[in-house]
């Protein structure tokens, strides 16, 4: 029956470390809150001495103290402002970098899982909602409760038997506010759903920009957009009426009962048993009271609202990465060899089961070899270098890095020994240096040069306006296919890392350009274990081993020439598909 708050509760766990400036703020509230209820009493003594006893300077006196009290309010309401928004913007921000931080250690099968577009959405819109919250909405309900509770406490002062009427009012104001609550927070949790769900749309189209308009798929996309934006317009729409319905509700009951103690006092004042000034001071009062509570009817809604949010936050934070270090990682040999073994290895994706992307690998890479890739689209190619790098673990079968079980050790251990070269090379906001460096933040000038050096990229970075420190754009897309496939590679020797895992480009780039790759390649490669998914001639016929795979199995294994003979799947790849 209750509405749950628990987002907001686990919330409260990120106050703790800003208990100094929430002692402020719950000063500056306290105090705050205090002085409205002495204007109360200022406005009893106003009445009561000024007006009934009809002297001038008494009314003085008792107005420069209201005025007092009125200074001090004010005070205290900017610092109470300004801290409980600044507590509200840092719990935001803190609780942000935290979703962020564990987004990092999700395994990339969890956003194959749950779509990086509406993770995104749920970081952006989900914390922004928080923030607002949190600043200025929890601001208002502290105040609401506190003046509610202060305003309780004068009625009863003012006048015990007609609070007993207010106070017998309460559950029938509270009981209805809970039950819509609870409406709230669902509705609002659906309506922040359905906002993901357009955000997602959104980027997804936009990221895939070039698609949509080449296909002239505008249209399309502009009506399934519609469809989501509407869902999302009518979640939002029965939320507000939920929310009007709750406002509406909680004015009425309010100011029915202040109709109610207007009358009830007015006959006491009439009979002699009340005076005026304790009238004035009760119905103050009460109207305070009324008041809180039609706020806090309103920012209740705003509350459940948030509780929605968060908890969509948290489960984010809950997430568990499926692959982590285990609790005594064993130490990889130094310095490392680069030798890779996978015995009897068969992985299935829990998103498919059926048929199995791997099938019993038996295969084993020996440091400094060089192993080609070969198969059919969809053998499972892919799959295997992504079991190297750990993002998957395999069903059944042990995947080896220098001897050691990969769910042994850390992974973090083990990619530093590996470095990536993907088909479509994939960089990032900033500088051509930014990118090199993203192998290694560390790296000295010299060392950055010489790795560009020997990946081809100086001639075509000197040229560059500012070199090295030319901005590239979002997805360095303001630098052609070869120079990112170099830059690429360039941050892969960077990394010189003890095993190359490489997914050769398979889009041709023109025969010079091709070249400049070749080159910077071969100079990745030398001397370390690769590898290769490998689409072309040159990369077969220098590897010293090539893995034909076919429906998740290795058919067969060997050098080049030894397989135009033997595997006819082989004879048929190299005749045909490899350039
Ligand atoms: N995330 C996924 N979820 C479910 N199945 C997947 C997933 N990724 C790949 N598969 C399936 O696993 C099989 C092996 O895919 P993989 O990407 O390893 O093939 P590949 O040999 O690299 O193909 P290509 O040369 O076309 O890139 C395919 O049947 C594919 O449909």
């Amino acid at each position: 029956m209750f509405p749950k708050l628990t987002g907001l509760l686990r919330l409260a766990g990120y106050l703790g470390p800003y208990w100094k400036q929430a002692l402020i703020a719950g000063a500056a509230l306290v105090i705050a809150a205090g002085s409205v209820l002495a204007v109360g009493q200022g406005l009893r003594v106003v009445i009561d001495r000024g007006f009934a006893d009809g002297t001038a300077a008494a009314l003085d006196q008792a107005l420069l103290l209201v005025g007092g009290v009125v200074v001090v309010m004010a005070a205290a309401a900017a610092l109470r402002f300004y801290w409980v928004m600044w507590i509200g913007e840092r719990m935001a921000a803190d609780l942000r970098q935290d979703v962020f931080s564990r987004l990092l250690t999700l395994e990339p099968g969890f956003y194959l899982r749950n779509g990086v577009a509406e993770i995104q959405s749920r970081m952006t819109t989900d914390t922004a909602l928080l923030q607002s919250v949190l600043g200025s909405i929890f601001s208002m309900a502290l105040r609401n409760v506190l003046l509610l509770i202060g305003t309780l406490v004068m009625l009863i002062i003012t006048s015990p038997g007609l609070s007993a009427i207010v106070i017998a009012g309460i559950p029938v104001v509270v009981a209805p506010m809970l039950f819509y609550g609870r409406r709230v927070r669902r509705l609002s949790r659906l309506s922040q759903d359905r906002i993901a769900d357009v955000g997602s749309y959104a980027s997804e189209t936009l990221g895939g920009i070039e698609t949509v308009q080449a296909f002239v798929h505008e249209t399309e996309d502009q009506r399934a957009f519609q469809t989501r934006v509407e869902s999302a317009f009518s979640a939002a729409v029965q939320r507000i009426r939920q929310r009007a319905g709750l406002n509406a509700l909680g004015l009425l009951l309010a100011f029915t009962g202040v109709a109610f103690v207007l009358w009830r006092g007015g006959h006491a004042v009439l009979a002699g048993t009340m005076s005026a000034g304790e009238l004035s001071a009760f119905i103050f009062y009460a109207v305070l009271a009324a008041g809180a509570v039609g706020v806090l009817s309103e920012v209740a809604g705003e509350l459940f609202r948030a509780s929605g949010a968060a908890e969509r936050l948290f489960e984010l934070l809950d997430a568990e990465p499926a692959i982590k270090a285990p609790a005594h990682p064993l130490p990889l040999p130094q310095p490392a060899r680069g030798e890779v073994t996978l015995k009897g290895v068969t992985y299935r994706y829990p998103t498919r089961p059926e048929p199995p992307a791997l099938v019993d690998i038996e295969l084993t890479v020996k440091a400094g070899e060089t192993l080609a890739l070969v198969g059919p689209s969809g053998a499972g190619k892919s799959t295997l270098i992504n079991l190297l790098l750990r993002f998957y673990d395999p069903d059944q079968g042990q995947v080896l890095f220098d001897g050691v079980d990969l769910r042994e050790i850390d992974p973090a251990d083990l990619r530093q020994r590996l470095a990536l070269v993907a088909q479509t090379p994939v960089l990032f906001t900033g500088t051509v240096r930014d990118n090199i460096r993203f192998a290694d933040p560390d790296a000295s000038d010299q060392r950055l040069q010489a790795a560009a050096a020997d990946a081809n990229c100086s001639e075509f970075i000197a040229a560059l306006p500012q070199g090295m420190d030319t901005y590239i754009g979002p997805g360095g897309l303001q630098l052609s296919g070869g120079q990112r496939q170099r830059i690429a590679i360039a941050r892969a020797i960077l990394r010189d890392p003890a095993l190359l895992l490489l997914d050769e480009a398979t889009s041709s780039l023109d025969a010079e350009s091709e070249e400049h790759v070749q080159i910077a390649l071969a100079r990745l490669m030398a001397g370390r274990t690769s590898v290769v998914i490998a689409h072309r001639l040159a990369t077969v016929r220098n590897a010293d081993r090539i893995a034909v795979l076919e429906a998740g199995r290795i058919r067969a294994i060997g050098p080049h020439e030894a397989l135009t003979q033997s595997d006819t799947l082989y004879a048929h790849l190299a005749a045909l598909q490899f350039q």
